[in-house]
């Protein structure tokens, strides 16, 4: 059985701006799912619907399923009890995720002692220390506050701090994006060890699929709040289905990789704006391979080889050449 399953999910924020439109997806245990596309197509109000945490005037439709236990239908109390023990979060910019005025050790032992009120002060303290060591810094740094530490220092603190309730499942929305390179790498390194060597299940977020391809078991590449395409990270990389896909592929490329042709290039244009979506395939306003009838003719996701499914029309053409799109 999924850890994670999402079923038909859709979100509409006030206003009537449906940022994600019917998303299927499902995590199994152990296993690391990323989710790739460019800012405002979805990702984090997925990251937020998980664990009921988008503002109210969001409407939430479809299920989200826990170990199979529903949790829109769920009571406030069990709610609680999944965040962090069942299932965490590591957000984007721990600066402003971690509170200034608090040590980092306090930060990380609150949750602990929230979750298992038998758990002593002394005891907590003793897995503060376990946690830091864990992701690469000395206990001691525990008595620390946030801005005595680096930007990558703090990253490791929001993986401690996700980790410390023993959860099954992380969601890790966009952990590296404000880390230079060398810094984030060794984050992702880091992440995927622990993820591994703890058997946890990992939903990856991030703009960049060169990321998602070296760190995930499958992919799923959203476009104006949908999924285009999923399927194993390798191929969805290598051989994408999707011209989106394709583009996003070829705007990060892995420098000395051979397999890197063509010169990156940018995606002309922006995503649409979820309340204003054109009609046909959303994709179609900025396809360099977009047919006529794509501007007229919507396309659902569909499956076009064992585990991997497109939502293009034309992802089923043989010989359509989408290296050029990189
Ligand atoms: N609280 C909100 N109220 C209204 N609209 C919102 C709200 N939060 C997000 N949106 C809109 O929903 C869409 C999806 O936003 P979301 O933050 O999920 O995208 P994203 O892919 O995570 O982008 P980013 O990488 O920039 O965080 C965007 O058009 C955004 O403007």
């Amino acid at each position: 059985m999924s850890l994670l399953e999402l079923k038909d999910l859709r979100v509409t924020y006030a206003g009537d701006v449906p940022a994600v439109r019917g998303v299927d997806l499902a995590v199994s245990p152990g296993e690391v799912l990323g989710i790739a596309g460019e800012s405002g197509c979805g990702k984090s109000t997925i990251t937020n619907a998980v664990l009921r945490l988008l503002p109210r005037s969001a409407k939430v439709e479809g299920q989200v399923l826990l170990d199979g236990e529903d949790v829109y239908g769920m009571k406030f109390g069990r709610l609680r009890a999944i965040r962090w023990a069942e299932a965490s979060i590591v957000f984007q910019g721990a600066l402003h995720s971690l509170n200034a005025v608090q040590t980092i050790g306090r930060q990380i032992a609150e949750p602990i002692l929230l979750h298992e009120p038998k758990t002593s002060r002394r005891e907590a303290d003793r897995r503060v220390g376990e946690l830091l060591e864990q992701v690469g810094l000395p206990a001691r740094r525990a008595r620390d506050y946030p801005h005595q530490l680096s930007g990558g220092q703090r990253q490791r603190v929001m993986i401690a701090l996700a980790l410390a309730c023993k959860p099954r499942l992380v969601i890790a929305d966009e952990p590296t994006t404000a880390l230079d390179v060398m810094v984030q790498a060794q984050v992702l390194e880091l992440l995927g060890g622990l993820v591994r060597d703890l058997g946890l299940s990992l939903v990856l977020i991030s703009h960049d699929l060169s990321v998602l391809g070296a760190n995930c078991d499958r992919v799923a590449v959203m476009y104006a709040g949908r999924v285009v395409e999923q399927g194993p990270a390798s191929s969805v990389f290598d051989e994408s289905r999707h011209p989106y896909s394709a583009a996003l592929a070829g705007a990060f490329p892995r420098v000395g990789d051979e397999r890197f042709r063509y010169a990156p290039r940018g995606l002309p244009g922006d995503p649409p704006f979820p309340g204003d979506l054109p009609g046909g395939c959303e994709f179609h306003t900025r396809c360099p391979v977009a047919l006529e009838e794509c501007a007229t003719t919507p396309v659902a996701l569909t499956s076009v080889a064992p585990g991997r499914a497109a939502a293009c029309l034309r992802a089923g053409e043989t010989g359509l050449d989408l290296r050029g799109v990189r």
